[in-house]
């Protein structure tokens, strides 16, 4: 065991050091922060009772009501979130520079006159392409004139499917195999006069499977109908024009009007809606357009109703949720690549909509099914509850599974043949005036107000939590989204330190990224959940000369499709920036290789929806994914329950047996600022260990010694109390350690152990209680670092312990093995590299080390663009470009990752995909592939053989 007094001494003679260094600059800035806390506090105290006015007045709050296992990080709430609405087009913030977007809008067929003259066009080009003349004359290109032009004169054949579907040929052709699967469920459905969810993954073409089906059914005649009636299709504002260029594009003889004021109808709705119903057409409208609407669609007869992203009525108690179940028709599709997000409350609110009744009342599945569910995915769950939440998973799954046809990216990968996609979770340091700020405002009467329990304020407790982390995550992306708010409404904002990038530590890491990816020549889509947030981006982008588009709420729902395609089609544009919900919702933008999520959702799925974008069907290049995190804040515990509602959707979708990964999270926790452990790994990094991105460690770990540095000294009493806990928790390790070698379950084992080590006995932990003002004199920094050491002994022993245990005891075969295949998986960046690359990497290695030196002697001038220009290892890099695509890509980001650990931007990168266990399944499921397919080879050998 390692001399405890030694290290500690150690410790406090470094963080000594370092606290004076640092108290010669710090303390204008800690004032600044101190003023700003005082001054937002002061703010938010007021307008309290206004915030919660109109928290109480939004959906949040309505749900609250009837949801059981809502909880407080609903998506739904957050003012931090002003473009929450797609259909919101607001006026621009005064914090936007706008440039200027030259866009042509697309045109549906609300008008009359228009649609005729889109109709008599098509026909005359089907008819040119279909007599041979020369194609100089088209001007519009759909699936069929295609179809001709490669050569099939069969345009009018269609594919009959048992009794009676009539698709056409020219779309039937070009459908993947599984899209075919798609197209025959619904039309099963459709005859036993069911809904059903599509919920095949994102970008699979889900659109197209629709759409096929319903130009079959336009060229059948049966039901009721006689082929296609009326219908309806529901979208998010952003993609219902790209619904009308989907159905333009593959099956342009169908009238598709859009229900909306961007619309090409004369302003009469009532009249479009009467077109369309005459017409058999399909009426496209938003959510909120079906709120506005309501009574008028419901005074007709539709045959379908389609949900698009149908998700938006997971919550059963929202406006919209109502009114789209009462339509009569009993043909109701939902269409979602994120069929659950939250809870299963959702899915049961999905259900209501397309299959009313067959899970029963909300009342009844939330007690019989989603509460053993839910209980059952905690790790402190008892075996009982966990054996229970496994059958009930599956006799869920067993009841949904005719209704819902879900197909993901890996079952169909040897139809689709997507490129490879690299996703990374980079948890980011905090720059000093973040950090101040950030600690701040944890000491501002917002947050003790909030911790103490017998506070003055007393209710509501929600709203104040609200506020708080979205003031905590405003500090995360940027300090001047916090300040602003600090600042009196007279005061200028100073335009030339306004929102600069060096401000802030995620910003840092994006400028690294675009200037390395803009030599790489590499695409790039930047999602934030804020709008302000996204405007700080665009001045920068600006400042530094890259050429860019943008879509938020603000911008017009029809020019919203054509911004997209001059994005996808001109490649002068280096980088879309998006809010996450309007531009990561359904859009298809194959034009960007590389995503960065600069912000986490609370709900994994919008994040999830993000980054399929670029993803997708359409998409010729590997794709990587880089989601940001401030270390060590409010963002990490984002993360966090971001895996754990992962883990529940999987539960029922994917695989009841998947394993349980968190413990819950108390409210304390939330407002801490956790520091590195002794291996520089932040909470995150440590909890899901194997999953990290083993590249460029003595960088890393060079920048953890400067990190440990930055400790504080303590009183000789605490001192004295800190050793005694130290020693008293690794007597306790090092006693459990030996009892464990028992024939107890290893994963028992495993599981008590984390229990353990995690949250160790209450009454050994120092009491951190932030409203106590004795305790609050003391700086703050001093507090987090007792328990950082404190976790330091806790957290080295702990990971040895499970290494040991649970990777080299294991008595189950199958356990051990998943367990290397993770390990191979996560492992597999620098494994797979060939020689020639470890020896660059080894050479990246010593240059960022270098570089990092360098930049340490110059302290206060680091110079990014220098130490990257700067280093051998582009040129290697350069080198393997003949490779294969695949190597080439692991090089580019394994290079990437080298800059941005030597430069102390980036402290750990995970990879997202294990993290979620996803990367794990996968390999399961190639593997039951490749198992398979020699079965059926063993088979056809034995046959053969007999003859
Ligand atoms: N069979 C096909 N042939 C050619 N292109 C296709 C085909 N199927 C899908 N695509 C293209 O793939 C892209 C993704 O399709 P689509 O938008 O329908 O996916 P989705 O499953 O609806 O995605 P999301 O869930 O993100 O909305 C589109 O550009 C679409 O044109």
């Amino acid at each position: 065991m390692i001399d405890i007094n030694k290290y500690l001494e150690n410790q406090f003679a470094l963080a000594k050091q370092r606290n004076e260094d640092k108290s010669r600059n710090v303390n204008t800035v800690t004032n600044k922060s101190k003023l700003a806390a005082d001054s937002i506090s002061k703010k938010q105290n007021k307008n309290l009772t206004n915030d919660d006015t109109k928290l109480r007045k939004n959906h949040f709050v309505e749900s609250q009501k009837a949801s059981m296992s809502k909880d407080w990080s609903s998506d739904e709430h957050l003012d931090y979130l002003p473009s929450s609405e797609e259909d919101d087009e607001r006026v621009q913030s005064s914090l936007c520079v706008r440039s200027k977007q030259n866009v042509k809008k697309i045109i549906d067929d609300g008008d009359t006159k228009v649609f005729k003259d889109r109709i008599a066009n098509w026909n005359k080009n089907l008819k040119a392409v279909c007599s041979g003349s020369s194609d100089e004359h088209i001007d519009h290109y759909t699936a069929d004139i295609q179809y001709v032009l490669n050569g099939n004169p069969d345009v009018e054949d269609n594919h009959e499917l048992q009794n009676g579907l009539y698709v056409p040929k020219y779309i039937w052709k070009q459908l993947y195999k599984y899209q075919r699967t798609g197209v025959k469920w619904l039309w099963e459905l459709h005859q036993v006069q069911s809904g059903g969810l599509l919920g095949d993954e994102m970008g699979l073409g889900k659109t197209v499977q629709i759409i096929a089906f319903m130009a079959g059914l336009s060229k059948s005649n049966s039901g009721s109908w006689n082929g296609l009636g009326p219908s309806i299709i529901v979208a998010p504002a952003t993609v219902i024009y790209q619904w009308v260029s989907h159905f333009h594009y593959w099956c342009p003889y169908l009238r598709v009007s859009v229900l909306h004021h961007s619309g090409s109808h004369n302003g009469n709705h009532n009249k479009l809606v009467r077109d369309i119903q005459a017409a058999h057409g399909i009426l496209l409208i938003t959510y909120a357009g079906v709120v506005k609407y309501i009574k008028d669609l419901l005074s007709y007869n539709w045959q379908y109703i389609i949900l698009d992203e149908g998700h938006k009525i997971r919550n059963p108690d929202t406006q919209i949720s109502k009114f789209v179940k009462k339509f009569k028709t009993p043909h109701k599709l939902l269409i979602t690549g994120s069929p659950m997000q939250n809870s299963l409350q959702e899915l049961w609110s999905l259900f209501d909509f397309m299959r009313p009744g067959l899970l029963g009342t909300y009342t009844a599945f939330m007690e019989h099914f989603a509460v053993p569910i839910t209980q059952g995915g905690y790790a402190n769950a008892t075996e009982l509850q966990e054996a229970t939440a496994l059958e009930i998973a599956k006799a869920l799954k067993n009841i949904i599974t005719p209704y819902m046809l879900r197909r993901t990216k890996t079952e169909v990968q040897e139809h689709i043949r997507l490129p490879e996609k690299n996703e990374q979770v980079l948890f980011c340091a905090l720059t000093p005036e973040q950090r101040d700020l950030y600690m701040g405002y944890l000491l501002s009467t917002t947050v003790r107000s909030i911790l103490d329990k017998e506070s003055r304020f007393g209710d509501p407790l929600r709203a104040r939590v609200l506020v708080a982390l979205s003031t905590l995550r405003k500090i995360c992306n940027h300090p001047d989204l916090y300040l602003y708010e600090a600042q009196e409404e007279c005061e200028q904002i100073n335009e030339e330190v306004f929102g600069h990038w060096k401000r802030s530590g995620k910003m840092t890491v994006v400028q690294s990224l675009l200037k390395i990816w803009l030599k790489q020549g590499h695409r790039t889509l930047i999602f934030s959940q804020s709008r302000a947030m996204l405007c700080i981006l665009e001045q920068h982008l600006q400042s530094q000369g890259f050429k860019y588009l943008k879509m938020d709420g603000t911008v017009s729902v029809s020019l919203r499709q054509n911004l997209i395609k001059t994005f996808n089609e001109s490649k002068e544009y280096l980088v879309f920036l998006a809010t996450t919900r309007v531009g990561g919702l359904g859009v298809n933008l194959t034009g960007a290789d590389r995503v960065i999520i600069y912000d986490p959702d609370w709900n994994p799925a919008t994040d999830n929806q993000a980054k399929e974008r670029a993803w997708r069907i359409g998409q010729q290049r590997n794709v990587t994914v880089y989601r940001l995190l401030s270390a060590g804040t409010i963002e990490e515990k984002i993360y966090q329950r971001q895996i754990f509602k992962n883990f529940l959707s999987n539960k029922i979708l994917i695989d009841p047996n998947q394993k349980n990964v968190l413990t819950t999270s108390t409210l304390q926790g939330l407002f801490t600022l956790e520091e590195p452990n002794c291996e520089g790994d932040t909470e995150t990094a440590s909890l899901f260990k194997h999953t990290k991105v083993n590249i460029n460690k003595q960088a890393n770990r060079d920048s953890e010694k400067i990190h440990l540095s930055g400790s504080v000294s303590f009183s000789k009493k605490k001192l004295d109390a800190m050793k005694r806990m130290a020693r008293e928790i690794s007597k306790k390790i090092s006693n459990d350690t030996v009892t464990s070698k028992t024939d107890e379950d290893p994963r028992q084992r495993y599981k008590k152990k984390r229990e353990q080590l995690l949250n160790p006995p209450k009454v050994q932990e120092p009491e951190i209680n932030l409203v106590d003002d004795k305790v609050s004199n003391i700086p703050f920094e001093s507090v987090l670092s007792e328990l950082d050491i404190i976790n330091m002994h806790v957290k080295e022993n702990y990971e040895e312990n499970l290494l040991k245990e649970v990777l080299s005891s294991q008595n189950e075969e199958i356990e051990t093995k998943e367990d290397k295949n993770c390990e191979t998986d996560v492992n597999n960046v620098v494994s797979s590299m060939s020689n020639d690359k470890i020896v660059s990497l080894q050479e990246m290695t010593k240059d960022t080390k270098l570089s990092e030196e360098n930049t340490h002697k110059r302290q206060h001038s680091p110079s990014p663009e220098q130490s990257i220009e700067n280093l051998v290892a582009i040129k290697k890099v350069k080198k393997t470009k003949q490779k294969q695509e695949k190597n080439r890509n692991i090089s580019d980001d394994d290079y990437v990752l080298s800059k941005l650990f030597a430069k102390s931007t980036v402290k750990n990168a995970l990879h997202h995909d294990v993290v979620v266990g996803l990367a794990e399944k996968e390999k399961r499921h190639q593997m039951k592939e490749e198992a398979s397919k020699r079965a059926k080879k063993a088979v056809r050998a034995i046959k053969f053989s007999s003859k």
